[in-house]
């Protein structure tokens, strides 16, 4: 829609940014009959499409491709040497993304019912904006403006270019050596995508373990994972500074150590973007870590702009974007004060092995807990295909709900969904002993968790008295039926 075209009317919902929350939250409202304008400054599909989950997935996928080639004698089936054509695979990730595109595309966008437009939106009051300088008067707000890397205050980081998830996406070949900086989901992924692709990594981590939110027994096995790849992974070291000249360097660290690059990788976290939106002219107020205050209804301080996804602070997820963008865009539209619930947000790092949890912790489990531990070489699907590493964790409450879950394995996060059920409608142990389950799968370990904690049930005090009454019963009904002579059983 051109600028001049956009100041016709009031619009009953502006949604600012086409990532995952503004596109759902745009097509959503349009659905409700509401006339809806979606900006977008840069790309519609946003970080998830261009930037993350796409490309971050497409890259390993060729990652463990080259890694299964190399493993494949332990099967008997000898592929010679492996050799991985850097361009080619950075290629086919850009295929993956434009692949995916259309489906984001404004075109997409208007045939739900939404109109779209291209520039950067800027508040100038509590329901007035600039699309570019033009004027847009809206009824309505939704934000959708999402995060971008973080870069750490380091002395001569801006001197070698650094890669961020954001340009790392446009290297035309693969570097010989990388640093990561930063060892959470993404260094994590992207430090085992490059190496298994031959580049030698160096992922660097300030704190004491990789992914700092996740059951340490997870975060162990991981790092065990990450460096028989061949990852040089440094854990609890401080990065002090950076030299080098153009892209190549070093990075020093706190105890005296260092690492050489060809390129640098920054994924230390991300923070909202809210710069420039104008937000203090909107009556939008922000937290100390620069995230949109919202209520759990998703309203910002301004009680006609909503928020959704990662500018909101919350969990930086495209499910969890999807989710908002909905929930957002259906109580802006229709009045209603539907609640959004973090309890149950599933996360998944897509690594060999992946590393899927849900729900309450599992490695510090609160006082009234139970945790039920399985490992994977114990399942028969792990073991026939050669990949036992790792463990289902399940965290069970005093009335044998589950409350939290890990699973560390190959394809954790689909196992995770039937967790994630579980804890997020207070399923307990016996409704999931109770289904039965498709056998040899890598969810095999979630269900002998389960039926451990249902057998615990059974061998507690009540399950003892309940069994012998049962048992007790029989033998008189029996006794009763034995003394009558008769050939035919009274009891079943
Ligand atoms: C490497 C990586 C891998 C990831 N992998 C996964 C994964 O596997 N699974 C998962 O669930 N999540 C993953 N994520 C996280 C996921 O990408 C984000 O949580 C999700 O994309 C957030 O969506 P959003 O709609 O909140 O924001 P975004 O997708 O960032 O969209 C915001 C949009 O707003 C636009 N915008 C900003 N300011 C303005 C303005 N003033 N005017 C107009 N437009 C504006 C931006 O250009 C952008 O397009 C990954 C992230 C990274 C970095
Ligand atoms: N598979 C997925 O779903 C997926 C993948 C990638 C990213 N994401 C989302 O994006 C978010 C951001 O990911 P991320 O990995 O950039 O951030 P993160 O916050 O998850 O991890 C950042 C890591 O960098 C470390 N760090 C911070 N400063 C450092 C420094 N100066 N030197 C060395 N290490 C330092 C931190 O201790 C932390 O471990 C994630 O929380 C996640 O929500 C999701």
């Amino acid at each position: 829609m051109p600028p001049a075209a956009l100041d016709r009317a009031r619009w009953d919902l502006l949604v600012v940014g086409a990532g995952t929350a503004g596109l759902i939250g745009a097509q959503i409202a349009a659905a409700l009959g509401a006339r809806v304008l979606l900006v977008e400054r840069e790309r519609f599909g946003g970080d998830c499409l261009w930037t993350g989950c796409v490309p971050s997935k497409a890259l390993l996928a060729a990652a463990h491709a080259a890694a299964d080639a190399r493993a494949a004698e332990r099967y008997g089936v000898h592929v010679g040497d492996v050799r991985v054509d850097g361009p080619a695979v950075l290629a086919a990730v850009r295929q993956a993304i434009e692949t995916i595109a259309p489906v984001d595309s404004p075109d997409a966008v208007r045939a739900s019912g939404a109109e779209t437009a291209s520039g950067s939106v800027r508040f100038t009051g509590a329901t007035r904006a600039e699309v570019d300088g033009a004027p847009a008067r809206f009824r309505q707000a939704l934000l959708c403006t999402g995060s971008a890397p973080r870069m750490p205050d380091l002395t001569g980081l801006a001197d070698v270019d650094p890669l961020t998830t954001d340009s790392v996406w446009s290297l035309s070949d693969l570097p010989d050596r990388l640093v990561v900086l930063g060892g959470g989901t993404s260094g994590c992924e992207l430090g085992q995508a490059f190496a298994r692709l031959g580049v030698h990594v160096t992922l660097v981590e300030a704190g004491d373990r990789l992914l700092a939110g996740e059951d340490p027994r997870a975060a162990e096995v991981l790092t065990e994972a990450l460096r028989r790849d061949g990852v040089d992974v440094r854990l609890g070291s401080a990065p002090v500074r950076v030299t080098g000249d153009g892209r190549q360097g070093r990075l020093h660290l706190a105890d005296g150590g260092g690492a050489d690059f060809d390129r640098l990788l920054v994924t230390v976290g991300r923070d909202p973007r809210i710069q420039g939106l104008g937000l203090d002219a909107a009556g939008v107020a922000t937290g100390e870590d620069g995230s949109v205050v919202v209520d759990d209804a998703l309203r910002t301080t301004n009680p006609r702009i909503w928020a959704a996804g990662d500018v909101t602070g919350h969990p930086a997820f495209t499910h969890v974007a999807g989710v908002h963008g909905n929930l957002a865009a259906t109580n802006a539209v229709l009045g209603l004060r539907r609640r959004v619930d973090l309890s149950a947000v599933p996360r998944v790092t897509f690594t060999r092995p992946e590393v899927a949890a849900v729900g309450e912790p599992t490695g510090e489990p609160g006082a009234d807990r139970r945790v039920h531990t399985q490992p994977l070489r114990r399942a028969d699907r792990a073991i026939a295909e050669q990949s036992t590493e790792g463990f289902t964790r399940l965290v069970v409450d005093g009335r044998h709900r589950v409350r939290g879950a890990t699973v560390v394995g190959p394809r954790a996060g689909e196992a995770l969904t039937e967790l994630t059920l579980a804890v997020s409608r207070g399923l307990t142990t016996s409704h999931l002993t109770g289904a039965m389950h498709p056998y040899p799968t890598y969810a095999d370990p979630q269900w002998n968790a389960a039926i451990a904690d249902y057998r615990g049930r059974l061998t507690s005090r009540s399950g003892r008295i309940a069994l012998t009454a049962l048992r007790l019963a029989r033998r008189v009904r029996l006794a009763l039926d034995d003394r009558r002579g008769s050939d035919t059983p009274t009891t079943a």
